[in-house]
């Protein structure tokens, strides 16, 4: 294992269960948490905020690399919160149009590079738990531990519209289903940095798996990774 700060990546299409999955684990193992889907759901607020083309590269760039951004744990819930430019936004860039914005502007190779220190920043004794779309093939490629969850696109999609229902918003299964295949074929298909499993990850498919059992699953390979008896 590479010394320094282990790291356990968590890369899969939206709605397959990684945030989730993420935050038992580095609870359970009191690791520190990079919801990287978070930042770059940051920058298309700031972008959106500070009337920045969505479109142009050149001027997001400047954007990227300065973000005011912190993930501050609340002493309480232990839930993290976000903070751009002193003003709270975690529950502003959870929205589909944020989403949608984030993975349009993940597109431009220079603004995923002005994001990639910041990212790197996160890891830090006694461990990282990173989640997102390329954390185990380009941000931690020498990670020891890389899970690749997935699930269909009508499980994530039902997954999503029984979150918004709970949470009391109106809900369109159909239009939520649309949105999701179109978020998975940017995201697969885009040049530089594609959402595809690293060669040594783990494909875990949650289509027909509770979160208990994906936990379990992941548990069991993390643990058959770190024991000090593991072959690297
Ligand atoms: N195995 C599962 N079975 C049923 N529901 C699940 C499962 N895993 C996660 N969920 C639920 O699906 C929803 C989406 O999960 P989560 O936010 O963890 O996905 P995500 O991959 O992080 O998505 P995104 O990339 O869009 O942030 C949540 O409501 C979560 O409780
Ligand atoms: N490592 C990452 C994380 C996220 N993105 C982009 C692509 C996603 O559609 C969008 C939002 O992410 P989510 O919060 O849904 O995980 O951000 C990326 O390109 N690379």
């Amino acid at each position: 294992m590479p010394s320094g700060a282990p790291v356990i990546t968590i890369d899969g299409p939206s709605g397959s269960g990684k945030g989730t999955l993420a935050q038992r684990l580095a609870q359970q193992l009191g690791w520190h948490l990079l919801d990287s889907g978070a930042i770059y759901r940051v920058l298309a607020l700031a972008s959106l905020h500070h009337g920045v083309d969505i479109e142009n590269e050149d001027a997001l760039v400047p954007l990227a690399a300065h973000l005011d951004v912190q993930f501050v744990s609340d002493e309480n819930t232990k839930k993290i919160q976000v903070i751009l430019e002193g003003e709270e936004v975690s529950k502003s860039i959870r929205t589909e149009e944020c989403g949608a914005v984030a993975s349009k502007i993940a597109a431009f190779p220079r603004v995923r590079e002005a994001l990639l220190r910041r990212q790197r920043g996160f890891k830090a004794l006694p461990g990282l738990v990173a989640d997102g779309r390329d954390m185990g093939t380009v941000v931690f490629q020498d990670a020891p531990v890389k899970l690749f969850l997935t699930a269909s696109a009508e499980d994530r999609a039902n997954r999503r519209y029984l979150q918004l229902q709970s949470a009391g918003h109106d809900a369109n299964l159909a239009q939520i289903l649309a949105d999701v295949q179109a978020r998975d074929e940017r995201d697969t298909n885009r040049s530089v940095a594609p959402l595809v499993p690293a060669e040594d990850a783990l494909v875990i498919d949650s289509s027909k798996m509770s979160i208990d059992e994906v936990e379990a699953t992941a548990f069991d390979y993390i643990y058959g990774k770190l024991s000090p008896t593991a072959s690297a």
